[in-house]
Formats: C-alpha cells, structure tokens, sequence
C-alpha cells in the first residue's frame, strides 16, 4: 500500500472499529474528483474476455493473445503494455499444463487474479497489508472456504510455483484479501465488466450512505466525491446496492465480516427518508426535480402507512435482474416484467416509485420499449425514472446514475424527433378517444425535442468531473451527439438562449427558460410515463 505524501488529498489512519480507513486532508464538492488510482490487479471477468481489452477495459473488439488465446487487446499498444506488466509470465502459464482454448478462458477471474499476484513478487507485496479476515473464514468451513481452497490449489497448479502446503496456505491467504479489497470494474453500457484492485483505495470502508463514489476511466478508477467532504472526514464507499432493503444489504455484507452501523441501517431508514437528509439536495436546482423543497417532505418520510407499505414490497432487484438476463425472447422479458410490475401495485398506487425494486423494474421496460422500437413510450417512462427514482436514490446531480438517465432521455429524443417532428402538425384536439400514443406525440410535437435533447446533453457534460470528464465514456457520448445538433441549420435563437442559459444558469431569465423547456417538459412526459405503465403493465390481461 502506497503511503500518502504529505501533499496527498488522502491519507490512511486507524479506525476505532473498522481495522484502517481513508481520510481526506482536504476539503471536496460534490463531482470532485479526490484521486485517480491506478491498480495493481485489472482483469475483465470471464465473461467479458473476448468483448473487453484485458489492459483497458475498454470494450470493442479485442484481438486474442495468438499464445494463449486467454487475453485479448485493442492494439499493439495496450498488448505490448500488459505483457510488461504481467503478461509474459501468465502467458505461460496460461499456455501450460492444460489443454483447449474453452478451459483457459474459464479460469474463474479471482484464480486469474490469484496467478498473477502468485506470479509477481510486485503483486504479492501490494496485497501483503489488506485485510482478508482469512481465520475467520477458514474457521467457518463452509462453502466459501471449500471454494477459496478449491482455487488456490487450481492457481498453485497453474502457476508451477508448487502445491505445497504452505505455497496454497499462502495463496488463500492472497485469494481471502484479493475477495476482500476487489471492486466491480462497472461500464456504463455492459454492467460488471471485470475486477479492480488497488491497495490505497482498499483502505476506504463501507457506508449505505457513502460520501464518495469510484467510477471508472480505462484502466483507473476515479474516487468522486459525492456529499460534500471536509478535512479530517472518513471517504466511505457503499460495497453494495444501498437502496436494497437492510436484510438484503446485511447479507451481502456478510462476506466482508462485520454489520453495518450508519444511520440507513442502525434507524433502518427507507429511501425517501435518506433523501431529505441529504446534504445534496440542494444541488438539485438546476436539474429534472420540479421542486426542490418538497424533496425533504415527501409523505414517505413521515406517514407511516406509506412506510409499511415500503417494508412489505420492497426487495432487491437482484432475482429479477437474473431472470430477466435468461430470457431472449421480448414477448417473454414483457411477460415477466408485467407480472412483477402488478407484484408492486401497491408501491405504485402511492406513488413510491424511488423503492427497490420499482426503479429497476422501469428501467426494464423502458430498455424493452426502445429494443422493439417503441420510442414513444420508452421516452415517457426514462422520463418517469429520471424524475421519481433517481433523484430520490442519488441525490447528487453529479451521481453517474443521474447522467445516464440523462442521457437515456437524451437518446430517446433523437428518435422521437425524428418520428414526430416531420409528422403534419394536427390542429384537431385530442379528443378522449385518441390513443395514448396519439396523445404522446401531440405533446411531443408541441415540445422544441432538439433544444431539450441539447440541454440534457449540456447538464451531463456541466455534472461531469472536470478535469476527467472528457475521457468518460457518458461525456464523449454526450459530446459527440451535442456536436451533431449543433451543426443544424435554422436554430439560432434557440442556440442563443440555450449558450446564454449555459453561461448564467442562475440568472432569473436563463432559470425561466430552463424550468419551462426542460423541467416542465421532463415532468409532463413522466405523467403520459405512468398511463403508459398502468395500460400496458398494470391492467389485469396478459
Ligand atoms: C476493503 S477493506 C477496508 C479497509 C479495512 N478497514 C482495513 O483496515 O484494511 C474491508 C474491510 O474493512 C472493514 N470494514 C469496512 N467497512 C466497515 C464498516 N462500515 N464497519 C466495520 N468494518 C468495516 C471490514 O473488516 C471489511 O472486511
């Protein structure tokens, strides 16, 4: 573990109970960005090894390690990089002792990991100080220590640096802190693309409500502040989803061998609950939250009718998400999704959207809509998760979660203008009898679809880090579309409003301007989102 210098902007103390933790020397926003790290373990997980560069990450399409056909890279640059790093001696290894492509690539990411640190006296040395609570979980003889040996024993092999009893003593004790200082390497588009390790970042303990959030760029992860952090703050980190339910969350901390003490699990806190004692939610004036002062009141908070209704139907998401990834079919993924849609009838009747798992739920059917094409109803319900969920759930502006949907808005639109916006304007009223997707593009032709796309654009690349927000992926996305409108012909008022909303966004006009082209907008399609749902996920046929 690197020690901090003393212009460091973290530094690694004891802690009363949780072992070591990383502390902040200087004060940070919310969006800043604390420290880049580079790691000492990155590998893509399986699954994502011939989608993914096992140097960078990124995806694309990788060519294969012509040796051992286990690792793939974008070019000659990133292969001739990791080969230094690591390569040349996994390679072997990799190439030994085992016949056929199919079973190399299986390898478990964890036994890959474990070869290269049994590998690298550089990687050992980085894991030597973690913390892997390895007594307690060879004391529990369980599942989990039959496995941790299991791969041991498999690294050891591979590696032909012996099987001794104390070469595999050592490599579960190198594995027990490799599963116990490891983070998802996320992308934004694929989920869980690998595992990321590095021995300083370690050090940052666990809260359900974190004030710092890592994100990814290539081969480093940034640590991002997300509440504001002062000097002398602890910098914690949620190791798991801290919008699923306690139970859920407690048993996903189990592995990590201690009960979580913040205040979202010592009051058992429910989400809006967390939200209005956010010190983010006034950063929400220049978001898709009509109103910023009823956030720290809504009736969840205090009526406890609403709270109940939240502990009996709200659950992680984690089983629906698994069953949806089996399913090709979209007449199928519909099926389902109706039938835990109707499942949460009574989180919708009272308008809880923000509760695990209705957002993810959403999320699902708005994906389905834009997968078959439907971009009028997508758009709609992205406008819905944007509005009711997400803000509750993070209530930073700056949070990744925030920008995508931002995005996911964004991306609809493109579509939808295009469908909409040559249409012949009807100067009929909608009558009662028109269909909802009538209905839906009247008032997507009555909405300016190109400014409000350019303007979410904006707000993704204003939220995004500084000095880093132009490598990652949701900003050069954003860009790139934003460049595409910017060379349309015809719009100069529009552009002049917009760069002058862009260059005084608290001014009272440029307020103006937003909350009627954005935030009216936003919120109006997330109405039309929830009579999309109730008629096509909430009625009684199938
Ligand atoms: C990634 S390490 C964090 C650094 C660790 N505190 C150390 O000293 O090495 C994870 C371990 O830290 C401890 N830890 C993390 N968050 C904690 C929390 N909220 N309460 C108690 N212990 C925690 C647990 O022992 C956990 O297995």
């Amino acid at each position: 573990m690197s020690s901090s210098s003393p212009s460091s902007p973290h530094q690694i103390r004891p802690h009363p109970t949780k072992g070591r933790g990383l502390y902040a020397t200087k004060s940070f926003s919310p969006g800043d960005v604390i420290f880049p790290f580079t790691p000492l373990i990155l590998l893509p997980t399986v699954s994502y090894l011939n989608i993914v560069c096992s140097f960078c990450l990124r995806p694309g399409n990788p060519r294969a390690c012509s040796r051992c056909h286990a690792a793939s890279y974008c070019d000659a640059t990133c292969q001739a990089a990791a080969w230094k790093a690591v390569h040349s001696r996994e390679c072997k290894v990799l190439r030994q002792g085992i016949k056929g492509e199919d079973r190399r690539r299986r390898l478990p990411t964890p036994t890959r990991a474990l070869i290269q640190a049994v590998l690298r006296k550089e990687i050992a040395d980085g894991l030597e100080d973690l913390e892997g609570h390895v007594l307690e979980k060879k004391a529990a003889e369980d599942d989990e220590w039959k496995d941790i040996e299991i791969m041991a024993m498999a690294a050891c092999a591979f590696s032909g640096k012996g099987t001794a009893e104390e070469d595999i003593r050592k490599a579960t004790e190198m594995l027990c802190k490799i599963q116990n200082n490891s983070f998802q390497r996320f992308d934004s588009d694929l989920g869980v693309i690998g595992l990321f390790l590095e021995p300083t970042l370690a050090m940052a303990n666990h809260s359900c409500i974190p004030n710092a959030a890592v994100q990814f760029i290539g081969r480093n992860a940034l640590l991002i502040a997300e509440n504001p952090i002062r000097a002398g703050d602890e910098i914690e980190l949620a190791y798991t989803f801290y919008t699923d339910p306690l139970p859920k969350r407690r048993e996903a901390l189990a592995h990590y061998k201690f009960v979580c003490q913040c205040l979202r699990c010592r009051d058992d806190l429910n989400v809006y609950q967390v939200a209005a004692i956010s010190p983010t939610v006034n950063l929400n004036s220049q978001s898709l939250v009509p109103d910023v002062s009823k956030f720290r009141h809504h009736p969840a908070t205090s009526n406890s009718s609403k709270q109940s209704i939240i502990n009996l139907y709200g659950e992680s998401a984690d089983s629906i998400v698994s069953n949806l990834a089996e399913i090709e079919s979209p007449s199928e993924r519909r099926k389902l999704l109706k039938s835990e849609y109707k499942k949460r009838k009574a989180l919708v009747e009272e308008e809880l959207w923000a509760v695990t798992p209705l957002p993810d739920i959403l999320f699902r059917i708005s994906m389905l809509y834009g997968e078959e094409g439907n971009f009028t109803l997508a758009l709609p319900v992205a406008c819905l998760i944007a509005t009711a969920c997400d803000p509750y759930q993070y209530t930073s502006p700056f949070h990744p979660i925030r920008l995508s949907g931002l995005f996911t808005i964004a991306n609809f639109i493109t579509h939808t203008a295009a469908t909409t916006a040559f249409q012949e304007s009807s100067n009929t009223p909608v009558s009662k009898k028109s269909t909802l997707e009538q209905k839906i593009e009247q008032s997507l032709r009555e909405i300016d679809q190109v400014s409000l796309c350019q303007m979410l654009l904006i707000m993704i690349l204003k939220y995004s880090p500084d000095k880093y927000g132009a490598k990652m992926d949701i900003a050069v996305k954003a860009q790139a579309l934003l460049d595409d409108i910017e060379k349309l012909a015809g719009r100069e008022q529009e552009t002049s409003l917009i760069d002058e909303w862009r260059r005084n966004p608290n001014d009272e006009k440029s307020q103006a301007f937003f909350e009627f082209a954005v935030v009216k907008q936003v919120n109006a399609l997330a109405c039309l989102g929830k009579e999309i749902l109730e008629r096509d996920f909430g009625n009684t046929s199938v």
